[in-house]
């Protein structure tokens, strides 16, 4: 399952929903068609129309968010009118709908809209009702954004957590190999498609295992977390750094060429060579793999060319960079 940041309902729910608005919406336009109410009949018949299509749309799976929205819109527009024409009957359809902004827009935009809309539909209501009942409305309709707004806001931040655990390794923080999968196969299709170079480093921490066996795994965990932190400060705001196995990282530099990679690949060994990580153990090297991504590469073959690189480094003595010629 894909996660994403932003709360969107899901498919059958939204289709679910889609139904129950149409057949509210059916059942109105037959009700003031009966009563000859013909303006009110041809606006929500107009309303209708959308919300059908958008219906189709995704049963059909071809429906998108602007589209959503637009018919949210659209519906809004026509509530607004019923506010002004009968009044009390229109405004009791404004609590529901201001709940549907905060799941097709984000936070700000949906608290902008909602609020809007139900000024606009309050005060349209004053033409044909009492002022202490479209106060009343008022509050409860302002309740109801009010609640709404602290429900996306609590979701999309227990969201959020939940896609950075689903992404990120907990030891060190850096991203995992489902993301590495996901974003190597990106680089590699924008290179095929743009020509936009991307370089990778593969970097293996030198005689890892001594540092568990003679201090134990707990300070070999605390060294893995720190070295990832000391990465993630020295490297740019676009690059990725991913950990790749037990001591072995991978940083996925975006529009990078391999002369570039070096230079970065070189800066960050010294910078490793010179940080202090553990008391117990001063000092800490890295053996490092430079791959720029070529016309032939796929995702593998990438892959495994900064694996023989950083393989061909720990046999030239460790502590040293190798590229890719
Ligand atoms: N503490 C800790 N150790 C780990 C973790 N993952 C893997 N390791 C250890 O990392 C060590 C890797 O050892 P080796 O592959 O022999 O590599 P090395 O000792 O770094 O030697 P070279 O890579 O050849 O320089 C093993 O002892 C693993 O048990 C982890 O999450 N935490």
């Amino acid at each position: 399952m894909e996660l994403k940041e932003q709360y969107s309902i899901p498919r059958i729910p939204a289709i679910l929903f889609m139904l129950a608005a149409i057949l509210t919406l059916c059942t109105f336009v037959i009700y003031r068609y009966i009563h000859q109410d013909y303006i009110l009949t041809f606006v929500f018949g107009i309303a209708l129309l959308p919300l059908c299509i958008t219906l189709i749309l995704e049963i059909r799976r071809k429906s998108n968010l602007l589209q959503k929205q637009l018919t949210l819109l659209i519906i809004c527009g026509a509530i607004i009118f019923s506010c002004y024409e009968i009044g009390y009957k229109g405004l009791i359809y404004i609590s529901p709908t201001v709940f549907i902004f905060f799941f097709l827009f984000n936070l700000k935009s949906s608290l902008i809209l909602s609020t809007l809309y139900a000024c606009i539909s309050l005060v349209s209501a004053l033409q044909v009702e009492s002022v202490e009942l479209v106060l009343r409305f008022s509050v409860a309709t302002f309740d109801c954004i009010i609640f709404a707004a602290i429900f996306a806001h609590i979701v999309n931040k227990q969201r959020q957590a939940l896609v950075h655990l689903a992404n990120t390794d907990e030891l060190t923080g850096a991203l995992n190999r489902k993301q590495l999968k996901t974003k190597l196969e990106l680089s590699v299709y924008e290179y095929q498609q743009q020509q936009i170079p991307a370089s990778l480093l593969l970097i293996d921490i030198d005689f890892f295992k001594m540092v568990n066996d003679n201090f134990g795994h707990i300070m070999g965990d605390q060294l893995l977390n720190k070295f990832s932190q000391h990465i993630q400060k020295k490297i740019r705001k676009d690059d990725l750094l991913f950990r790749f196995g037990g001591e072995e990282f991978l940083i996925l530099l975006p529009n990078t060429q391999f002369e570039s990679a070096a230079i970065v690949a070189e800066d960050l060994r010294r910078s490793i060579e010179e940080q202090h990580f553990l008391d117990q153990h001063p000092q800490v090297t890295c053996s490092i793999g430079v791959a720029d991504l070529r016309q032939a590469d796929t995702l593998d073959t990438w892959l495994k060319t900064c694996d023989n690189l950083l393989y061909t480094a720990k046999n030239a003595g460790r502590n040293c960079v190798v590229a890719r010629a």
